[in-house]
């Protein structure tokens, strides 16, 4: 093969590192620095010039996606050269470890991997046998315990609790869960690395093999390695877990940039990074400068931005790439306006000539998906979800929509089999099965099912009982919401069922996402406008049914060009041509969790920092004057980080012929962007007429100009917030 090839297309420094004899190497750089291409012409050279075989490299991946992506651009380069090499996530590897050498691990050879979920109902079962209170000591929060510790490398025995009672009741429950996993052959995620650690450091000829044969080590986003990922590595490659004083077999090459650390609330360690050129012998550090992927207006605001961070390692980041759009800001008035502003331009980018993969909308939470998909559907646009579900995909959504639907239909068994022991109420899987045999041999629904085993009295006591007040909880949910608006039912429901509860006893960022859609969903509801009234629905069974479509259809097909929709987590290491961050606003994105906390604070900026720099062309930021969160409408400031940024390089956009202000040229704040004024055409009491509400009077006015809203008193339909300037009013 043609070696000049595998240097082409590098500058003077990562030709350096590409071709760096083998030893340590620490490269630390910015975004789109080309981090991830030198490891990729790395390896391609260790192959072809230091005549590497494939079986001799092992590369680290933070999503399986960029293990594909990675091995792809091997092959572009040297040919079929990647078989036999190991290339995968953290976890991806030490599953194929452990797989490998199973007995050795202590394991079964078909053990089981399980989730988050399947945790968690271990962990219950365990309270249970041990006549734990789990109103206590709740099952998620167990989950929560266990993984942490697994990710800092401690087994239960290896567990300090200073006699703190409640560290020790955690830590006899995550003793005996790992004694029921280690019975029944199941591994959780964080079990993998811990296991195949160990696996490691106890069989010290297995480790050897490994080590003489791993004679490259390569790890990409090396700042979001957790504590375990660490020491993983470092087993590996020096097999020691101190300082090792003399050149060892393997090198290690490993990229990162403190300035994108993320997954801090993860147990990830920026710190990692400093700690790498103190515990590999002689590691030397090469710094990239050069930025490849961005506009001139882009790289110099991500760098302005992430500035304003304390304590970091200091990179320059620059580019030739001089011209450039500026960066649009848009105002919304509120989410809708915002999601239909998006749409807009990504159908103009369309319309153009261009590929919709090119262009990401980023958000910070899942729950900011929902009104961005309507949007998308409603204009045709397809789309995609990149590591995550869509809206009404989600568990804890279909969760609370199976109690709706019990509430329209009794005889849903999908819906009933959903939400029966959700949360749970002491149902046994005996008693289900029973219930399904009757339900089966009978042709009954597992509704009537019940009613008629109830009324036969043939179940036990305890499963009667718990039937019976499942029974009582559906007929009550439905008598209490039946005359309420559609939205405040929802609500009801999920207060009620005890769903709400049972998600929020679970820790962490996951919890709060399901949290945080769950009270979407009453937004979903609040919003959503019964169509089809011919059809003689109720509005519940419109609403069901406009989400069940919606869950099914939508999100575009695997080879169909569509937009991409991620969290701004998902988007790390990604570029598009044209970028949307969304939701720019103080309490949104800095999230409200991270108010108050520099670190935290610091790591939402670091976020920011890798939304920004995902743009190569054109990058846009937009906020909402107001958002509807839990229901209400929340009046919002635009983020802090919209008015870090220089305000040359921003401009504000409007979308109606989408006529555009520097704000340079009117020396207007972030702030100033929010509020600009223009005069209304309406005035209180103002009799209209809407196309779909009828006649109504204007009992409320807010905002100017194109940001007007209006609240109007439709006669029969209700009052309704609507948007002046898309409500196609007439007077
Ligand atoms: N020397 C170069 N000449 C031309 N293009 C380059 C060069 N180096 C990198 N690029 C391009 O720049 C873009 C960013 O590169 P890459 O994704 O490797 O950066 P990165 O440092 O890994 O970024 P991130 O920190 O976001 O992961 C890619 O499109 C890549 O192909
Ligand atoms: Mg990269």
């Amino acid at each position: 093969m043609d070696v000049t090839e595998l240097l082409d297309g590098l500058n003077d420094k990562q030709r350096e590192a590409v071709s760096a004899p083998k030893k340590n190497l620490l490269i630390l750089a910015g975004a789109g620095s080309g981090k991830t291409r030198v490891l990729v012409h790395r390896i391609a050279w260790l192959l072809a010039v230091e005549r590497l075989s494939s079986h001799n490299i092992l590369a680290v991946t933070f999503t399986n996606k960029a293990a594909k992506e990675m091995q792809y651009r091997i092959s572009a380069l040297i040919g079929n050269a990647e078989q036999g090499m190991w290339i995968g996530t953290f976890h991806g590897l030490a599953h194929r470890l452990l797989r490998t050498h199973a007995i050795e691990a202590k394991l079964p050879k078909t053990f089981q991997v399980i989730d988050s979920d399947d945790q968690i109902r271990m962990v219950k079962r365990i309270l249970k046998a041990m006549n734990i209170d789990e109103k206590q000591w709740p099952a998620k929060q167990g989950v929560w315990y266990i993984n942490n510790k697994k990710d800092e490398g401690l087994r239960p025995s290896e567990i300090e609790t200073y006699n703190n009672p409640i560290e020790q009741q955690w830590k006899q429950i995550y003793t005996a869960y790992q004694e029921s996993c280690d019975r029944a052959g199941l591994v959780d995620f964080a079990e993998l690395l811990i296991r195949s650690y160990e696996l490691w450091k106890n069989n010290p000829a297995l480790l050897r093999h490994y080590q003489s044969r791993f004679n490259q080590i390569l790890v990409d986003e090396f700042q979001d390695t957790n504590h375990i990922q660490y020491a993983w590595i470092k087993l590996l490659a020096t097999g020691k877990t101190d300082k090792p004083d003399e050149p060892t077999h393997s090198n290690v090459m490993i990229v990162g940039d403190d300035d994108q650390s993320i997954y801090g609330w993860r147990g990830a360690q920026i710190e990692n990074i400093r700690r790498f050129t103190r515990d590999y012998f002689e590691a030397v550090v090469i710094r990239l400068e050069q930025n490849y992927r961005s506009t001139h207006p882009i790289l110099t605001a991500a760098n302005t931005l992430i500035a304003n961070n304390s304590d970091r390692m200091g990179k320059n980041l620059w580019t030739d790439n001089e011209k450039g759009e500026l960066i649009s800001v848009y105002s919304a008035f509120n989410e809708l306006d915002e999601a239909r502003f998006v749409v807009e331009k990504i159908k103009r980018w369309k319309e153009s000539g261009k590929a919709l993969a090119q262009v990401a909308v980023l958000y910070r939470n899942n729950s900011q998906s929902r009104v961005i998909e309507e949007a998308m559907l409603q204009g045709n646009v397809p789309y995609r979800i990149y590591g995550g579900m869509r809206f009404f995909d989600r568990q804890e959504i279909k969760d609370a929509l199976a109690y709706l639907r019990l509430l329209a239909n009794r005889d849903d068994d999908a819906a009933f089999e959903r939400v029966i022991n959700t949360p749970t109420r002491g149902m046994g899987e005996r008693t289900l099965d029973t219930l399904r045999q009757y339900a089966r041999s009978e042709s009954k629904t597992l509704w009537q099912s019940v009613l008629e085993i109830l009324e036969n009295k043939s179940l036990s006591g305890r499963s009667a009982g718990a039937m019976q007040r499942f029974i009582e909880l559906i007929e009550a949910l439905d008598k209490e919401t039946m005359h309420l608006p559609l939205h405040l039912q929802t609500e009801y429901v999920i207060k009620h069922s005890g769903l709400f509860e049972y998600y929020k006893q679970e820790q962490g960022e996951k919890a709060q996402a399901r949290i945080d859609n769950l009270e979407e969903l009453v937004n979903a509801a609040k919003e959503y406008v019964v169509l089809n009234e011919e059809l003689e629905m109720t509005p519940l069974q419109s609403f069901l049914s406009h989400a069940s479509l919606e869950a099914g259809e939508g999100q575009a097909d695997a080879h169909q060009d569509a937009a991409q929709m991620m969290t701004l987590h998902s988007a790390k290491g990604l570029e598009f041509e044209q970028v949307f961050m969304v939701g720019m606003e103080e309490g949104m994105f800095p999230s409200q969790m991270s108010a108050g906390e520099t670190s935290r604070l610091e790591e939402e900026r670091r976020l920011a920092y890798v939304g920004i720099t995902r743009a190569r062309q054109k990058l846009t930021l937009s906020f909402t004057e107001s958002r509807r969160l839990y229901g209400q409408e929340v009046r919002h400031r635009p983020s802090r980080f919209i008015g870090e940024l220089p305000e040359n390089l921003l401009e504000e956009v409007r979308l109606r012929g989408a006529i555009t202000t520097p704000a340079s040229n009117s020396s207007s704040s972030s702030h100033k962007i929010a509020s600009q004024l223009r005069e209304s055409d309406y005035s209180l009491g103002q009799r209209v007429k809407h196309h779909k509400f009828g006649e109504g009077t204007i009992i409320n006015i807010e905002g100017e100009g194109e940001h007007t809203r209006l609240q109007i008193a439709f006669q029969g339909q209700g009052i309704k917030w609507l948007v002046a300037s898309y409500a196609k009013l007439t007077t």
